[in-house]
């Protein structure tokens, strides 16, 4: 039997165990392409070399584990003809990969093989959680690869906490992310990806790249609406990777520390460049449409559940950078660093910015003075680590 057939029934087997769960028409509309056509590669739903290797005909019942919500029950239709059923408990949210990840781990008799193509799989993951329930956890696609995390919640990287370090122009961000990379195994630091920004492959020719953060500086008006939509992609991206297998099989508290966020991207920079009259009414409304909906749609995979705001002056800032010396701002202006510490204390300090997504509006800060020289000062950035210890043990 094809594999679509796998995922045809168990699917429609997790809908059915779920009945009064809404179901989200993408997956409605997904199920039906699997089942037109005959094969997952056809469908769209799993790479060519992703595979299911089912082997004995064996009932599966595995006990309920605490705080594990939903039953899932799995039909697995072997290559012979036979039918299988496997039932597990999983984790509202949880995705139909977790469920059989759980139920392999207790010797089932089958494997999941997944390559970890990323993209491709976190289609299967993202629209098949959606049956389990409306209030989804993150789930992440190369889940063959990660150990189970202790305690009761298996789905991994659902126990990761993901926050973000927000500031200022220079303040330091990737100074302190550094320095909270090289403080804890459990924390694993993602840095904003700046030089990405400074060559875009193909943007000059075939053959050539272009640095679109030059361009931006340069002319503001015609490359900041262009600039928001690469780094809110590549923010997004960023945010969607899932832990490394150091922070999942981690005992202790396990943290993904980015700089910067698809949020500072619209709340801090978009927001900043629509009210400079860089990005004009009908870009930004544009640019509204689409963040809000992708950030939606990845609601789970893309929230955070805390934000460190690294706090300094303009001037401090401005110092700082003139120290770094990075080309393309060589023409920045005291007056820019103002504007963006402005909004950077609308939104964190003040909480007078307009937000549009309900997590974000309750999320916990933790504001650093990073006008502190702690590079230099053991005992500042002990206090610092410490805080942000305390800080991350709490979310
Ligand atoms: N706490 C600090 N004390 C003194 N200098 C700092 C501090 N943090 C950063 N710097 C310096 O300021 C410049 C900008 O820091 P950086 O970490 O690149 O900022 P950001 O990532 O926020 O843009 C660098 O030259 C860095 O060495
Ligand atoms: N217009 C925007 N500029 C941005 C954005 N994110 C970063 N930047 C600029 C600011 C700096 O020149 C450089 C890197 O930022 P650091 O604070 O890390 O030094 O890129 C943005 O979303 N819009």
């Amino acid at each position: 039997m094809p594999l679509s057939n796998y995922f045809t029934f168990s699917g429609g087997i997790l809908a059915l165990c779920l009945a009064g769960v809404r179901v989200n028409v993408h997956l409605t509309t997904h199920l039906i392409t699997v089942i037109q056509h005959s094969t997952l590669v056809d469908a769209g739903v799993m790479g060519s070399t992703d595979n299911l290797v089912l082997e004995p005909a064996v009932e599966v019942e595995l006990e309920a584990v605490p705080n594990q919500k939903a039953t899932v029950v799995v039909e697995v239709v072997k290559s012979n003809g036979q039918i299988h059923i496997y039932t597990t408990h999983v984790s509202k949210g949880a995705s139909l990969l977790t469920a059989l990840e759980l139920i392999r781990a207790k010797n089932a008799g089958f494997t999941v093989v997944r390559p970890g193509v990323f993209g491709r799989a976190t289609r299967t993951t993202s629209t098949l959680k959606t049956m389990v329930s409306a209030e989804p956890k993150r789930c992440y696609s190369d889940l063959s690869t990660c150990s189970p995390s202790p305690g009761p919640d298996r789905d991994g990287g659902a126990r990761v906490k993901r926050v973000s370090i927000e500031g200022n122009i220079a303040v330091g961000k990737s100074t302190f992310a550094r320095l909270l990379q090289s403080a804890s195994p459990d924390w694993e630091v993602v840095l904003e990806p700046v030089s990405k920004w400074q060559s875009i492959e193909g943007g000059g020719s075939e053959q050539t790249a272009s640095n679109l953060l030059h361009m931006m500086y340069q002319d503001p008006r015609r490359w900041s609406y262009t600039f928001q939509t690469h780094s809110c992609m590549s923010r997004m991206k960023t945010q969607l990777q899932p832990p490394p297998a150091r922070l999942l099989a981690s005992h202790g508290t396990p943290v993904q520390v980015y700089e910067r966020s698809v949020y500072s991207d619209r709340y801090i920079f978009a927001k900043n460049m629509f009210e400079l009259g860089c990005i004009n009414h009908t870009e930004w409304a544009v640019y509204q449409d689409w963040h809000t909906f992708l950030v939606e749609q990845f609601d789970h995979q893309v929230a955070l559940e805390g934000i460190i705001y690294l706090r300094a002056s303009p001037q401090k800032c401005m110092e700082r950078v003139g120290r770094r010396g990075r080309a393309e701002e060589s023409g920045l202006e005291l007056d820019y660093l103002e504007k963006l510490h402005t909004q950077h204390e609308k939104w964190l300090i003040e909480k007078s910015t307009e937000l549009h997504f309900e997590k974000l509006k309750h999320i916990p800060v933790l504001e650093l003075d990073a006008s502190v020289e702690f590079q230099s000062d053991p005992s500042v950035r002990n206090e610092f680590i410490a805080k942000v210890k305390d800080f991350f043990s709490g979310l």
